[in-house]
């Protein structure tokens, strides 16, 4: 398979041959091709660009504006780790296909703590074991999606734990573009020890380095760590000085350095006065550096509208500062690994905020005087604080004194931080001296190597290591026969072989589906009640994921998620009928020949007008197209005067848009104009035609009139209608 179609879904099982003749296209990191400012896209000017996608769905509101689909100047990242990489290859095809151009796989459960690589294709929980088998299969799966969409994808995941240098070897091998690295997020988080952390970082880093790969820091960790994330922003200055430092020192470009930076606090505090001074003290200490912007993980509740705010903010004081990246922490990352649609969502809030605030700063600038004191204060307590570990002896003494991630607004200190001991931990003494005349033959190893006199590259004492001869790369296929993708596949192809679908939220026909309820109940009733209305659904496993308190007494709002006990067989399966259409040639003879009139109005008490001047007007593509003509009589119509007009004028049709369906209000209307019809003696000349957002033809014919049009109807299906219905009339 060289490349893929967009009507068939990605053949993993495709993807998995020959997996070992398999070699990267690339090695490095692929920033976004920006365009000049001022580029027009359709007819509107663009400022924060980057070249178009081939392939791609665009925002909900875009059809309104010819479909355009700009893609911002800003790299936007989908984070996808469901435990099964087959599944996440589709999902990050979906994602590409919504604007994200970085792939970040979260590494299964402990990864950080095997010390080794692991091999094949074994199913992970809460991220994905990263194989050389999976980070191969994948990358070569993006190859594909990247020429889809037509634009290179970043594939990232983590060098981290106490293999990190054998997984930034494994990622410089396969083509990985991106990962995380940080000695203190082993050392904090993970309880590495801290010489061994900083010495494998060192190692690792080089070999980033030889890869062109783009690093991202751990400091985003403080603020999911601290009480109150706010009180460690002169922390988080300290720690991105230290990993950006070390990285430099190690022969990292900055350009491939980025600071990972998380806003600090959220509503109900006044998160922007708060996160906006922290944003811009940040940009000026770290000049030079890329930043990777990612809304605050830490006070993800289980409400996807809020953390869609949190998104939204996020991006907003991105475009009032800068971004190299803009992150997307699913909105479900606060109730479940991430589901398809939550990141298609994530992806969506990015895009749709960034490119709203195109070239905002062309009339919104910070007041510098306002915001100066503030920053400079910042500035001032993560100076203070990084005097203060220099006076401790340094960061190991700091560490031990538990100076990190204390919960105190740095001058202040409440003893509360994360303690290492500097020879204690996870690995401790492990770090072997290097001998004086220490010689490795291998290529891009961090620090001396006393390489023989005349040796151009340390790997031509064995003939070429695996950075410079990719054939010595040893590809290991599977090692449990038990856990592994091909088993996984098994299951999905039986279940295609029967035709048989089940609707999924990550993996393939999981069966999970999500149903929201309200209750005039207090919560725990309510609960007790979501639950029971899926008991007597027959649906299984029903767990509460969300609730919304509307009162403690009147209502409340739960979402649930449960398992459909039964499959759908696709061949039963009744697709709505798409609505016919004549060749354009065909509505114009035709008109031009037997003129046709129409009377046209919003019925009711119902002021939408948008959708039905679509359908009339010639801008549109209406039915004034084709030559009909139409008298509007505006919206709130009564029924009884559209069936006068219909016989003052002796319009053939009658459009009568209905989008109110309260009380099922739009089928009394229907009905209505049904009667009055009859009652007038002209229902047999004059077609009823009803259209709006809730209507279907079933539904409208039922209730007595000839047609109905939903969403997405245009002129030409109901020119085309008209024209049947008068032509079969006419007998002709
Ligand atoms: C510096 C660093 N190293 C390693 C890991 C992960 O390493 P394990 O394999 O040990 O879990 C992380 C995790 N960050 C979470 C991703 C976040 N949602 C993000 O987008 O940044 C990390 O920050």
């Amino acid at each position: 398979m060289d490349r893929l179609d967009p009507k068939v879904p990605i053949d993993v099982e495709e993807i998995l041959k020959d997996l070992d003749k398999y070699r990267p296209r690339r090695r490095g990191w692929t920033w976004r091709k920006k365009l000049p400012e001022g580029t027009k896209v359709d007819r509107y000017e663009y400022y924060q660009i980057s070249e178009p996608l081939k392939n791609s769905i665009p925002l909900p509101a875009a059809h309104y504006f010819n479909n355009i689909d700009p893609q911002p100047d800003v790299v936007i990242t989908s984070e996808i780790a469901s435990g099964r990489f087959e599944d996440d290859i589709r999902r990050m095809r979906m994602a590409a296909w919504h604007g994200a151009d970085h792939i970040m796989v979260i590494r299964t459960l402990g990864q950080s703590h095997f010390d080794g690589l692991i091999e094949g294709t074994p199913e992970g929980v809460g991220g994905i074991p990263i194989t050389r088998k999976q980070v191969r299969a994948t990358r070569k799966a993006l190859d594909l999606i990247e020429d889809e969409v037509g634009r290179p994808i970043n594939f990232h995941s983590y060098v981290s734990g106490v293999a990190g240098p054998e997984i930034a070897v494994l990622f410089a091998e396969e083509g990985v573009n991106g990962a995380h690295q940080d000695p203190q997020y082993n050392i904090l988080y993970r309880g590495v020890n801290p010489v061994r952390s900083f010495v494998d970082a060192a190692v690792a880093k080089k070999i980033m380095a030889w890869a062109n790969m783009l690093q991202i820091d751990g400091a985003h960790n403080a603020n999911a760590s601290a009480k109150l994330a706010w009180t460690v922003m002169p922390e988080l200055l300290v720690q991105h000085g230290i990993n950006c430092m070390f990285s430099v020192k190690v022969g990292m470009p900055k350009e491939n350095i980025a600071l990972s930076t998380v806003p600090p606090v959220i509503a109900p505090l006044p998160e922007m006065r708060i996160d906006l001074p922290y944003a811009v003290a940040l940009r000026e200490l770290f000049k030079g550096f890329k930043f990777r912007a990612q809304m605050n993980t830490r006070y993800i509740e289980s409400d996807l509208f809020d953390a869609t705010r949190v998104h939204v903010l996020n991006a907003v004081l991105s475009r009032l500062t800068s971004a190299d990246l803009q992150s997307t922490i699913t909105p479900d990352e606060g109730r479940n690994v991430p589901w398809h649609i939550n990141s298609i969502r994530g992806i969506e809030t990015a895009k749709h905020t960034l490119l709203a605030m195109d070239g905002i700063k062309k009339y919104v600038k910070i007041d510098q005087e306002a915001i100066r004191e503030k920053v400079r204060e910042l500035k001032m307590r993560a100076i203070l604080m990084l005097e203060e570990i220099l006076e401790m002896g340094g960061y190991f003494e700091a560490l031990e004194a538990g100076m990190f991630v204390d919960n105190g607004y740095y001058p202040e200190r409440l003893g509360d931080g994360i303690a290492r001991k500097k020879d204690g931990e996870i690995a401790a003494g492990t770090v072997v001296p290097r001998d004086p005349d220490y010689m490795a033959p291998v290529c891009e190893h961090f620090g001396y190597n006393n390489l023989p006199e005349g040796i151009e590259k340390p790997c031509d004492l064995i003939g070429g290591c695996t950075f410079h001869k990719p054939e010595k790369i040893q590809f290991i296929d599977e090692l449990d026969e038990t856990d592994n993708v091909n088993l996984r596949l098994q299951r999905i192809k039986d279940m295609k072989a029967r035709n048989i679908i089940k609707p999924e939220v990550e993996w393939y026909s999981d069966g999970w589906i999500q149903i929201d309820m309200t209750f005039a109940l207090p919560e725990e009733y309510a609960e007790a009640a979501a639950l029971a209305v899926c008991e007597k659904l027959g649906l299984e496993d029903p767990t509460i994921i969300a609730k919304t308190v509307l009162h403690p007494a009147e209502g409340t709002y739960v979402e649930v998620k449960a398992k459909v006990p039964f499959e759908i067989k696709i061949d039963e399966l009744k697709l709505p009928k798409k609505p016919e259409t004549l060749p354009e040639e065909e509505i114009f003879e035709y008109v031009a020949k037997r003129p046709i009139k129409v009377v046209a109005a919003t019925v009711g008490e119902d002021e939408h007008s948008v959708g039905l001047r679509e359908i009339l007007d010639i801008k549109h593509g209406g039915i004034e197209k084709y030559g009909i003509k139409y008298v509007y009589l505006g919206t709130s119509v009564p029924p009884e005067k559209l069936i006068d007009a219909a016989i003052e004028t002796g319009a053939d049709a009658i459009l009568a848009s209905m989008i109110i369906t309260h009380n099922d209000v739009h089928i009394k209307n229907m009905r209505r104009l049904n009667e009055l019809a009859i009652e007038k003696g002209i229902r047999e000349k004059v077609l009823i035609i009803v259209g709006g957002t809730q209507i279907n033809n079933d539904m409208a014919v039922e209730n007595g009139v000839d047609a109905g049009f939903g969403r997405g109807t245009k002129g030409i299906h109901v020119a085309s209608f008209i024209v049947k219905k008068l032509k079969e009339r006419e007998g002709n």
